[in-house]
C-alpha cells in the first residue's frame, strides 16, 4: 500500500515515529560537543503543553573534517544498533530550510563519564567502576558481532544513564570492516585523539577490533583515575598525527614498554587488565569477552572481600 511506501513514510512523521518535525522540537541547552557537531537537549513537543518527551539532538557542524556524508554515515550506524549499552536511536528531523539533518537520540540524564567522574569522585567506588568498565565490555562486544571498529572509545565518549548504566555514544568515526579483512584502513587526516590510539594506529592508521581493545585500556584507566588529568601525563594529546615530532615520539616510547602507570589506589588485577590491552603486538591483546569475563572474576573477589 501506497502508505508503507519509504516516501510516505519519510513524508508523514505521525506514522513514521523515526521522523520528527522540527516545528515540534524546542531547544532547551547545549549538551556537548562530538565528532562532527554538537549536541543539543531539546523537548519534542508536539502537543505544545511541555509535556513531550526530552531527546538529544546532534546537530552538523559542517567543517574542513566532517561532510554530511560522514553524518549520514553515523545516522545509519546508530540507527542498526540495538543494545542496553549503546545510547538509544530515536530518529531524525530534517529541517527543509537549511536543507539540513539533524540526529535525535535519547536523553542520558548524567552527561559523559568524564564529568560525573570528577564531580562524583566520592562516591564511585571500585565495584561501580568495573560494572561501569562491564557494560563498556558488553556494547563493545556486541559492536563487533556487526564488524564495527568504534576508534574513538573514550571516556568522554560514553555517557552515563543512571547511577548503574553507562552506553556506549559517538558513532562518528565508527567504520565496518570489509567482509575479507580483519582491519579498516583510514586516510582521513583530520584531529585524532592519539593518546586513546594503539601502535599501529599511529604508525599505520590500521584500525581493528584489537586497536578498540588498546583504547578500552585507555578508558579503563581513566575510570580509575577519576578522569583526572592531573596524575596523568597530559591528555590532550589531540593532535594531527601528521604531526611527526609527537606522534612519532608517542610511538617510539610505547615501542620501547613505557605505559601509563597504575592510578592511584587501582586494584593490581585491574591494573594487569589495562596491561594485557596495551599489549604492543595487537594478536596478544585479549577480547572484550575475555576482558568481560576477567572483569565478572574481579567484581566477584570484590564482594568476597566486602564480606570479609
Ligand atoms: C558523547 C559525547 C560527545 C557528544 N555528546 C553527546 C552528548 C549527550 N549528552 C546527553 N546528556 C547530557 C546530560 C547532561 C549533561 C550536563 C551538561 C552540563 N554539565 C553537566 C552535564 C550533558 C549531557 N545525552 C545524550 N544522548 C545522546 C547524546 C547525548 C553530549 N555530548
Amino acid at each position: 500500500p501506497v502508505t508503507q511506501s519509504p516516501v510516505w513514510r519519510a513524508l508523514s512523521p505521525q506514522h513514521d515515529q523515526t521522523l520528527f518535525e522540527e516545528r515540534h522540537l524546542r531547544y532547551i541547552s547545549p549538551l556537548g560537543k562530538g565528532n562532527f557537531g554538537s549536541v543539543e537537549l531539546c523537548r519534542y513537543d508536539p502537543l505544545g503543553d511541555n509535556t513531550g518527551e526530552l531527546v538529544a539532538v546532534k546537530k552538523l557542524q559542517p567543517n574542513k573534517q566532517s561532510t554530511q556524508e560522514d553524518f549520514q554515515k553515523e545516522v545509519n550506524t546508530l540507527s542498526v544498533l540495538h543494545c542496553d549499552y549503546i545510547v538509544k536511536y530515536r530518529g531524525v528531523c530534517y529541517s527543509m530550510g537549511r536543507l539540513s539533518m539533524s540526529l535525535v537520540m535519547e536523553y542520558l540524564p548524567y552527561g559523559s563519564l568524564i564529568g560525573y567522574l570528577e564531580s562524583n569522585r566520592h562516591n564511585v567506588n571500585t565495584r561501580r567502576m568495573l560494572l561501569f568498565a562491564s557494560q563498556i565490555c558488553k556494547g563493545m562486544e556486541y559492536l563487533q558481532t556487526l564488524r564495527y571498529v568504534h576508534r574513538d572509545l573514550a571516556a568522554r565518549n560514553i555517557l552515563v544513564a543512571s547511577e548503574s548504566l553507562v552506553k556506549i555514544a559517538d558513532f562518528g568515526l565508527t567504520k565496518i570492516i570489509p567482509f575479507d579483512k580483519e582491519y579498516y584502513r583510514v586516510t582521513q587526516p583530520g584531529e585524532s585523539p592519539i593518546f586513546w590510539y594503539a601502535p599501529e594506529c599511529i604508525n599505520e592508521s590500521r584500525f581493528s577490533h584489537k586497536s578498540d581493545i588498546w583504547s578500552f585500556g585507555i578508558v579503563l584507566h581513566e575510570l580509575f583515575s577519576f578522569c583526572d588529568m592531573s596524575c596523568n601525563p597530559k591528555r590532550h594529546l589531540f593532535c594531527q598525527t601528521a604531526t611527526p615530532s609527537i606522534s612519532m615520539h608517542l610511538a617510539n616510547i610505547l615501542k620501547n614498554g613505557w605505559r601509563l602507570s597504575a592510578p592511584p589506589h587501582c586494584p593490581p588485577k585491574v591494573y594487569s587488565l589495562m596491561k594485557q590491552c596495551w599489549a604492543y603486538n595487537f594478536e596478544e591483546r585479549p577480547s572484550f569477552t575475555s576482558l568481560g569475563n576477567q572483569i565478572e572474576a574481579i567484581m566477584q573477589d570484590e564482594r568476597e572481600n566486602l564480606k570479609g
